[in-house]
């Protein structure tokens, strides 16, 4: 069978997952969220015709001509409108994000002015409609400010806060529940036995949950054997998305496939053309979405980066989408690459403004402290020509 190119498979997810329902939350509690409605403005902002800087408000025909004399007839500061009308050879005092007075159409800053008690000498002369906001300048009431499906970032919540709402809906947390597989593993903390090895991928995964937005749900160890593997599949039942670590090859103790298919688990693709995580599986497990990490640590986390966030994304109603990448200068040559995509463990470091990246030298699947040391990882396409140190490449980059 073909292996199936990243592309497709991040595709294929995206497709296959359905958004859950929406809940409402706290402006405060919205953070990182994703916006399950479209949002209205309920006000208008600016709501009146605001200065935008420190300085006079006048009538730009008493300022033509420079230099002239105006005399200063009282204040608008931000919060308080002048209440009187502006005339002709008459000025207010204003200042940034205060009301324009009636009968002013321009503002001249304070710089291009002296002034001598109420006398005011204008040096610069006046624009019509200069440093003026006018209303509605940034949104009116009824406006849709954010669109469904909008990542709540800092400035998407503080639109949503100038727009008045103190409430948003959101797409519900996907609660991810995940189990590791084999005979070889035990808990971090406990006394491995002879032959065997401390489980430490839940760790990672469940942080990586907790970054996409979701809720992890560690269910532990499942034992190379059929009861124990549909004990933790019924016990995944009560999550939005299932996710298991390893078992995803071809060894005869690689039990996932066969042994979950009795409890419904309906494999929509499995072999993905990339290094490391060739072993990927992804379908549903009844009708929750399904995901087949490989059994190495680093395999399981690349793939991790690449498919449950692109899972997790989905689930909470954004596209799914290959991460964000970088342009990085190769430090060292790199050989023609061969079918698979290769996601290189690299050294990340900024130099003359540009990024440097550095393959480290061993690229073991299994190995976390390269995975932990590298700052990113370098995204090699299929069949990719021999690059030249200094030659621009695509990195995807790591948190640490
Ligand atoms: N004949 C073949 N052998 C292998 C192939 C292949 O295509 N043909 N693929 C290799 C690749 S690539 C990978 S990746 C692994 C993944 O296989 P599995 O998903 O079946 O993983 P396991 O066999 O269960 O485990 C592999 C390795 O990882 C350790 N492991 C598993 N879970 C954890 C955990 N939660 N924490 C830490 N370490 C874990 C496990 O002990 C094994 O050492 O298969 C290759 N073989
Ligand atoms: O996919 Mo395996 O991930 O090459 O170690």
């Amino acid at each position: 069978m073909a292996l199936l190119p990243v592309a497709d498979a991040i595709e294929k997810i995206g497709t296959a997952i359905a958004p859950l329902e929406a809940e409402r939350v706290s402006l405060a509690e919205a953070g990182h969220r994703v916006l399950a409605r479209e949002l209205a403005a309920l006000r208008t902002q600016p709501p009146f015709d605001a200065s935008a800087m420190d300085g006079y408000a006048l009538k730009t025909e008493d300022a033509a001509r420079v230099p002239a004399e105006l005399k200063v007839i009282g204040e608008a500061p931000a919060g308080r409108a002048f209440e009187g009308k502006v005339r002709s050879g008459e000025a207010v005092r204003i200042f940034t994000g205060g009301p324009l007075p009636e009968g002013a159409d321009t503002i001249v800053i304070q710089e291009d002015t002296e002034r001598s008690g109420d006398t005011l000498r204008i040096l610069e002369a006046a624009l019509p409609g200069k440093h003026i906001r006018r209303a509605g300048l940034d949104f009116s009431e009824g406006e849709t400010v954010l669109k469904k499906g909008a990542l709540l970032g800092p400035a998407a919540l503080s639109l949503a806060a100038a727009a008045n709402h103190t409430a948003l809906d959101v797409y519900r947390r996907p609660r991810v529940a995940f189990f590791a597989t084999g005979d070889e593993l035990v808990p971090p903390g406990e006394e491995p036995g002879p032959s065997q090895i401390v489980a430490s991928t839940g760790a990672g995964l469940a942080a990586l949950i907790r970054r996409c937005g979701g809720v992890p749900l560690d269910l532990g160890i499942a034992r190379d054997n059929r009861e124990s593997l549909l004990e933790k599949a019924e016990a995944a039942q009560e999550a939005d998305m299932v996710v298991t670590l390893g078992g995803a090859s071809v060894g005869e103790h690689d039990l996932v496939q066969d042994v979950l298919g009795e409890a419904g688990l309906d494999v929509a693709f499995w072999r993905i053309a990339m290094r490391p995580g060739k072993p990927l599986m992804f379908g549903a497990l009844k009708d929750k979405p399904f995901l087949g990490l490989p059994g190495n640590p680093v395999s399981a986390l690349v793939c991790a980066e690449l498919f449950l966030s692109a899972a997790l994304m989905r689930l909470q109603g954004r596209q799914a989408a290959h991460p964000r990448l970088l342009p990085a200068r190769l430090a060292v040559p790199l050989k023609a690459n061969d079918t698979r995509q290769d996601y290189i463990r690299a050294a990340l470091e900024e130099e003359d403004g540009e990024w440097r990246a550095e393959p480290l030298s061993v690229q073991d699947s299994s190995m976390l402290s390269g995975l932990a040391r590298a700052g990113c990882l370098i995204v090699r396409p299929p069949h990719a020509a021999a690059a030249e140190a200094g030659a621009l490449v695509n990195v995807l980059p790591l948190e640490g």
